[in-house]
């Protein structure tokens, strides 16, 4: 199994830039992050470079995370910025070499209804999908529980397989990440099964508290075990709170 460590969640015991090589130390193939935008492309790029470890998703511009923002994609009157966050990722995802994009939904605004939102949502992601095909770079949506994220565009399972249907496109597929559909009540390993043709990217943390694989109630066993039998090709993005120091809590990989 190909794991990536999520350096938005993983090593930040260390500067942004640092993790690259803390996580190279630690034996991942692979990296991910929610936003590399406080860098020059070029400079994400060089850190990605040096740790000899390959990119292999992050999200679109959010805006501005810490007073709650999430992305726009679903929020009306705002397709022009919209466009020109996927073009910025495009450069990023250029730059880093990144096949993968993460298109974050956004909250819901007040007054918009979540059918008017999902509207929005769909259109966005039309454009973005074809959009994205031109650069080489998978578009991805993910249902995101609403109990961590109230009020976000995109909290069921269920609407992003309806949001899938309703695009149609081969460059928009499913970011699976098991603790979001543990959280939503979701059967974990029935769901990867049934959704595998639409699954580009799997994350994992357990429940609850999003820590390592194994500190919680989810039965990594068997989700090993389907992602595994499955044949899925892709990686597997480690996306958890490291109970301690990150070096200390990667056992898991062991058993998985
Ligand atoms: O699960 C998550 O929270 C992330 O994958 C993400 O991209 C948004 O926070
Ligand atoms: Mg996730």
């Amino acid at each position: 199994m190909k794991f990536s460590a999520n350096l938005s969640m993983l090593y930040t015991e260390h500067d942004f830039l640092d993790r690259f090589a803390a996580a190279a130390a630690d034996g991942f193939g692979g990296v991910e992050f929610v936003s590399p935008y406080d860098d020059p492309p070029q400079v994400v790029a060089e850190a990605a470079r040096a740790s000899g470890l390959v990119v292999v998703l992050f999200n679109s511009p959010a805006g501005d995370w810490t007073a709650g923002e999430r992305g726009c994609a679903c929020q009306p009157g705002q397709q022009a910025r919209f466009r020109a966050e996927i073009d910025r990722a495009i450069d990023y995802a250029r730059a880093l070499g990144c096949p993968r994009l993460h298109i974050m939904a956004g909250l819901v605004p007040e007054g918009v209804t979540p059918a008017e939102a999902e509207a929005v949502f769909i259109d966005n992601l039309g454009w973005a999908a074809e959009r994205l095909a031109g650069a080489g770079v998978v578009g991805l949506i993910e249902p995101i529980n609403p109990i961590d994220m109230p009020g976000y565009g995109l909290s069921r399972l269920d609407q992003a397989e309806r949001v899938l249907a309703a695009v149609r496109h081969d460059n928009l597929r499913l970011q699976y990440d098991v603790y979001h559909m543990a959280m939503m009540g979701e059967d974990v390993v029935t769901q990867f099964m049934r959704l595998l043709p639409l699954i580009d990217h799997i994350q994992i943390a357990d429940r609850p508290g999003r820590h390592e694989p194994g500190s919680g109630g989810i039965d990594f066993p068997a989700v090993f075990a389907a992602i595994r039998s499955s044949g899925y090709q892709g990686w597997v993005g480690a996306e958890y709170l490291p109970a301690a120091m990150t070096s200390m809590g990667l056992g898991w990989r062991e058993r998985a």
